[in-house]
C-alpha cells in the first residue's frame, strides 16, 4: 500500500486545492502531450471540486472527460451521474473538453459494454482518475457483493462492465480496477467521519469486502470533515 492522506480545514478548501491539483497534472501531461484524460466520480460529493475545476484555465479542447460509473438511468434523471458532470463540470472553461458519456441509452448496460470498450481505449492509461466511496466502501460501481466483482477486479477485466449490486439501486455501468488502478495520478474524494473511518476500515480488508482496497497501490486520499 501507498497511501497519501490530505486532509483539509474544511471542505470549501478542499475543492479549491484538490481543483488546483487536478488541472495542474492535466497542465503538466499536455505539455509533453498532445491530449489527456480526466475520469471523475459521480454521486453527492464531488459537486463543489468539479465546480472548481470548470473555472480552471487549461486547454480543454485537448481534454477528455469521463466518469468512472453511471447508474443506468436517462440523462435528465436526477440519479444520472452524467447530469452531475453537465451541471458542474462540462461548462465555464471546461465546456470545450470531449466527454464520453457512458450511458448510451441501450436497454441494458451490458447491450453497450462492446461499444464503450471500443470508444474508451484512446483515453487509456488515465491521466488524472478521481475517485468517489460510499460508506460501504464501494468505489466507481465496483460494489461489495456485486454480481460481477471478482471479474471487474481482476487483472485482465476489459476497460467497461456492466453490474448489479444490492447495494445499488439501479444496474450500473463502471470501469474496472485495472482501469482505474493504472492512471498516472489517482485520488480520492471523502468526506466526513464515517467516510475516514470507513477507509481505515478497507485498508485491513479484501478488496472483495472492501473494493476501495483494490485502489491503495498509489492514491491520494483527500478528505475534509
Ligand atoms: O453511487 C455512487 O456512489 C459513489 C459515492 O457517492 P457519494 O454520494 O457517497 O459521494 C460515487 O463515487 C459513484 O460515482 C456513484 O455512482
Amino acid at each position: 500500500m501507498n497511501i497519501d492522506f490530505v486532509e483539509y480545514p474544511d471542505r470549501e478548501m478542499l475543492a479549491l486545492v484538490l481543483a488546483d491539483k487536478l488541472a495542474s497534472q492535466l497542465g503538466q501531461h499536455l505539455r509533453t502531450s498532445d491530449a489527456a484524460s480526466l475520469c471523475v466520480p459521480g454521486g453527492t460529493t464531488p459537486g463543489p471540486v468539479l465546480e472548481s475545476l470548470s473555472a480552471t484555465d487549461l486547454d480543454w479542447d485537448r481534454v477528455t472527460v469521463c466518469l468512472g460509473d453511471e447508474r443506468w438511468v436517462d440523462g435528465d434523471h436526477k440519479r444520472s451521474n452524467s447530469r452531475l458532470l453537465r451541471r458542474h463540470l462540462l461548462k465555464d472553461k471546461a465546456k470545450d473538453a470531449a466527454y464520453i458519456d457512458l450511458y448510451t441509452g441501450d436497454a441494458e448496460p451490458d447491450d453497450a459494454v462492446t461499444t464503450l470498450n471500443t470508444r474508451l481505449q484512446p483515453i487509456f492509461p488515465i491521466t488524472v482518475a478521481l475517485l468517489g466511496m460510499g460508506n460501504d466502501m464501494h468505489t466507481a460501481s465496483l460494489f461489495p457483493g456485486a454480481d460481477h466483482l471478482a471479474a471487474a477486479l481482476a487483472p485482465d477485466a476489459p476497460p467497461v462492465m456492466a453490474i448489479r449490486a444490492d447495494g445499488a439501486e439501479e444496474p450500473r455501468i463502471t470501469l474496472t480496477a485495472p482501469y482505474l488502478r493504472n492512471a498516472i495520478n489517482l485520488h480520492l474524494l471523502i468526506t466526513g467521519p464515517e467516510k475516514r473511518e470507513a477507509f481505515e476500515r478497507a485498508q485491513k480488508l479484501d478488496p472483495q469486502e472492501a473494493p476501495i482496497r483494490a485502489m491503495m497501490d498509489n492514491l491520494t486520499v483527500h478528505w475534509a470533515e
